[in-house]
């Protein structure tokens, strides 16, 4: 357990005026973290590759009431975009009190290809740029005793067919992080680490990649975004969302994880599946 005391029950008060950086926030649950946030009058920073969208949002988030937004543009495979992020946040607040890390390079839902590259690149935009950004915030989050929120997926727990190189980076994330949050305590470092371990949900990006294959109706991106807010604010080791279905396949797969595979497996369309 935590040496520290993390707050019982969430209040979205809890978020006003709080210093907020939101990676991936130009769509998908991203983007309905930033509306939440900009409701609880939080002050946002965000990023993700495509300005255009950027500024739709940060329109929209102080419109929403955001305390203050703003955005930074750039792709999280480039090794200088996470000190310049977190530079931005120190000259524009002098702090930083919660770091989101959601943000996730390309990658199909099909058989492994091959590409060595490919992997190569995902693990530096969707493992190692959380990395750098964590680094880079750490002195800041130390100073306001604050929290990293990493959002990773049920395929970062348990691997299924079809996602080897995006799994093998959200394996990588609690891995790197799981490890962290033990040196945290160890050095009675008050800063709080949540792993979001989700299962399939309703964004545009994922329904396209995967609607042809999975028949699983997929939970809304709108909750999804306010459970790992809840989840960060609460300081929880974990979320797993949707509770239901992630909670059963991590149960399954710690008891019996050739049947999980097998049931995995003969729930695909499998027909549909492209090859490469
Ligand atoms: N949706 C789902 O079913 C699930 C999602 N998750 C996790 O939730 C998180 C969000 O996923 P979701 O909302 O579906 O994804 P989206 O595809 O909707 O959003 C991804 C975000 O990352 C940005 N992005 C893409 N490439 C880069 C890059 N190279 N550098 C910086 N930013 C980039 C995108 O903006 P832009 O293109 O403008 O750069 C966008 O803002 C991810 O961590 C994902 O692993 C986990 C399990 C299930
Ligand atoms: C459907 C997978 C897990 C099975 C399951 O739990 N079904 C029931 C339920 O969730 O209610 C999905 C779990 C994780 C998904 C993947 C993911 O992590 C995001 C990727 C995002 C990317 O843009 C493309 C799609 C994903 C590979 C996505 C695919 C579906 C899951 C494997």
């Amino acid at each position: 357990f935590y040496f520290y005391s993390a707050p019982e029950n969430f209040n979205e008060e809890m978020l006003r005026g709080k210093r907020v950086i939101v990676t991936g926030a130009s769509s998908g649950i991203g983007e309905q973290m930033a509306y939440h946030l900009a409701r609880m009058e939080a002050h946002l920073l965000l990023t993700a590759r495509t300005e255009a969208k950027l500024q739709k949002v940060v329109e929209r988030c102080l419109e929403l009431g955001a305390a203050s937004a703003r955005y930074i543009s750039g792709s999280m495979d480039s090794p200088s975009l996470p000190e310049q992020v977190l530079r931005e946040a120190e000259n524009t607040w002098g702090g930083l009190d919660m770091l989101i890390l959601n943000h996730i390079g390309q990658s199909g839902f099909t058989y492994f290809s091959g590409d060595v590259g490919h992997v190569r690149k995902l693990l530096e935009t969707n493992f190692v740029s959380y990395v750098a950004l964590a680094t880079a915030a750490l002195p800041m989050l130390k100073e306001s005793e604050g929290s990293i929120v990493v959002v990773s997926s049920i395929a970062g727990k348990i691997a299924g067919p079809f996602t080897a190189p995006y799994s093998a980076t959200k394996f990588a994330l609690d891995g790197f992080f799981s490890s962290l949050r033990q040196e945290l305590i160890i050095d009675k470092v008050n800063v709080s680490i949540t792993l979001c371990i989700l299962g399939y949900i309703n964004t545009e990006s994922a329904v396209r990649a995967v609607s042809h294959v999975i028949p699983d109706t997929p939970a809304p991106k709108e909750e999804c975004a306010l459970e790992i807010i809840r989840a960060g604010v609460l300081r929880r080791r974990e979320l797993h969302y949707p509770g239901s279905s992630v909670g059963t396949m991590l149960l399954l797969h710690s008891i019996a994880p050739e049947l999980l595979d097998s049931i995995v497996r003969s729930s695909y369309r499998l027909e549909n599946v492209q090859r490469t």
